[in-house]
């Protein structure tokens, strides 16, 4: 076939698959024979060639056909001696060597990317499951991570991981790469965060190397991407992420992604996407309770003191964190890298005074911000009555000693005024507040049992 035939049947195409897709898959093609009604192309990767293959043989046969061109299927031969990770222009391609080649399915053409050649992110060494400490609120995803960690037929696809700041999704993340690493080396992980992603993205875009970036990215085995919530509002990065996950999924390679949310709550992220993202296993990291603070401190200040074994603790140190910083692990981490710091510096026993000293700032932002409505509800609970009579306007003993309790842990435990707190109990006047919470201090120096239901109450809310 002459080379001008071909050069209007690629007008054809251009019309056909659209500009992008032109630019991307038809373009870099160069018709090389025709024999026996197979038409040969070269092209510059074998990715490309099982891509074009799959997605466009149809209508390139057919505009074949139409410009009187005898083809009844396609050949692609990748041609050798390419940049090693990339297309080359059209028309520049070193041809010798790959046109003497024993015709081969575009499958069994294999150029492979290294994974050092991926554009991932560093994983941190850390971060591996052996440092990860399990506790309830975190079991489930643990779990999930360790199974998709350990290979085998995949099961889930994706994993999703979701949860607030600072509770070990990254962490996770790291550890079922290097898991992965270490068991099966062969395999090509590819880690990054939904930033990077976009980041290559827009790179390849403007250097013209889209066809590397999908060889790239669709020829991983296992793909993660971290904090995906960031690509909500960029449509054209959520475009290219999900051809990249369909992509994936459809050859069976698993995809584990992370965000600060469940998909369905990430706002401006197209449905598509969204239910794409649902489609697999969702799993989320709870808010940490007292017992996992405390084992993830235990693990640290032990890990510390292997190294500084004069380092000593007073007891309840570590208890007295677990029970004050709730916000995130990484706040709580923070705390006690200072604390290490401090004491060594200043060659003293950690106690719970050198600890209150040291970490003042820390405490003091993560007092945890009791609610007069979560105190309605605990003390509800606690003497079993309805949150209705807690506000509503009985006057039975039985109601009206646990309201005061209520309006006594309100006053203790928030900042909110007398009248406000009034406000919040069906509207009572600022006086019976106060004298609720009179009649409370009272009644719990003679009251043993009442003392202990407040000491209770007090513990639960702090938690
Ligand atoms: N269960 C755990 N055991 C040990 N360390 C933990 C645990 N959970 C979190 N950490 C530590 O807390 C720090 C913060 O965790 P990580 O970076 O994984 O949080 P994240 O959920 O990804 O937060 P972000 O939303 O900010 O990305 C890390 O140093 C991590 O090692």
């Amino acid at each position: 076939m002459k080379n001008d035939t071909w050069g209007r049947v690629k007008e054809q195409l251009l019309e056909a698959v659209g500009r992008s897709n032109f630019a991307n898959w038809i373009e870099p093609l160069e018709m090389v024979e025709i024999e026996e009604g197979v038409a040969v192309f070269t092209v510059p990767t074998s990715f490309m060639a099982n891509w074009v293959s799959r997605n466009f043989s149809d209508v390139i046969v057919k505009h074949l056909v139409a410009a009187g061109v005898p083809a009844t299927r396609l050949d692609f031969k990748v041609v050798a001696n390419r940049r090693a990770n990339g297309a080359v222009p059209a028309g520049n391609q070193p041809k010798g060597d790959a046109m003497s080649a024993t015709p081969a399915p575009a499958a069994e053409v294999n150029v492979e990317t290294k994974p050092e050649e991926l554009p991932g992110a560093p994983l941190d060494a850390r971060f591996t499951f052996d440092n990860f400490v399990v506790g309830k609120p975190n079991e489930l995803a643990h779990a999930a991570a360790r199974r998709v960690a350990e290979g085998g037929p995949v099961t889930f696809n994706p994993l999703f991981l979701y949860g607030g700041v600072g509770l070990g999704k990254t962490h996770l993340m790291h550890a079922i790469a290097h898991e992965i690493r270490e068991r099966s080396p062969e395999l090509r992980v590819l880690y990054l965060s939904a930033e990077q992603f976009m980041y290559r993205f827009v790179q390849a875009l403007r250097d013209r190397q889209m066809i590397d970036f999908k060889q790239i990215f669709r020829s991983v085995d296992v793909l993660m991407v971290d904090d995906v919530q960031f690509i909500a509002g960029k449509d054209s990065t959520q475009e290219e992420f999900f051809h990249t996950f369909n992509a994936l999924v459809d050859q069976n390679k698993q995809i584990i992604i992370s965000a600060d949310r469940a998909p369905g709550e990430i706002k401006d992220l197209e449905d598509r996407i969204k239910s794409r993202l649902q489609c697999g296993l969702v799993v989320d990291l709870h808010p940490t309770d007292y017992e996992l603070r405390l084992g993830i401190l235990q693990t640290k200040a032990e890990a510390y003191r292997a190294q500084y074994p004069d380092l000593q603790f007073a007891d309840g140190v570590l208890e007295f964190l677990a029970h004050r910083i709730t916000t995130n692990v990484r706040v709580l981490e923070g705390a006690l890298m200072r604390l290490f710091a401090f004491a060594s510096l200043v060659d003293r026993e950690i106690t719970l005074e050198l600890t209150q000293e040291c970490l003042a700032d820390i405490l003091k932002a993560s007092d945890r911000k009791v609610t007069v409505e979560e105190i309605q509800r605990k003390v509800a609970e606690h003497y079993s009555i309805r949150l209705s009579d807690i506000i509503g306007p009985k006057r039975v003993r039985s109601i009206a000693r646990p309201r005061q309790v209520a309006m006594y842990l309100s006053k203790q435990l928030t900042s909110r005024s007398l009248p406000e707190i009034g406000r919040r109990f069906g509207g009572r006047d600022h006086t019976t507040v106060m004298h609720g919470v009179r009649r409370i201090e009272d009644l719990q120096i003679q009251d043993s049992q009442l003392a202990d239901d407040i000491e209770l109450l007090r513990h639960a809310l702090d938690a």
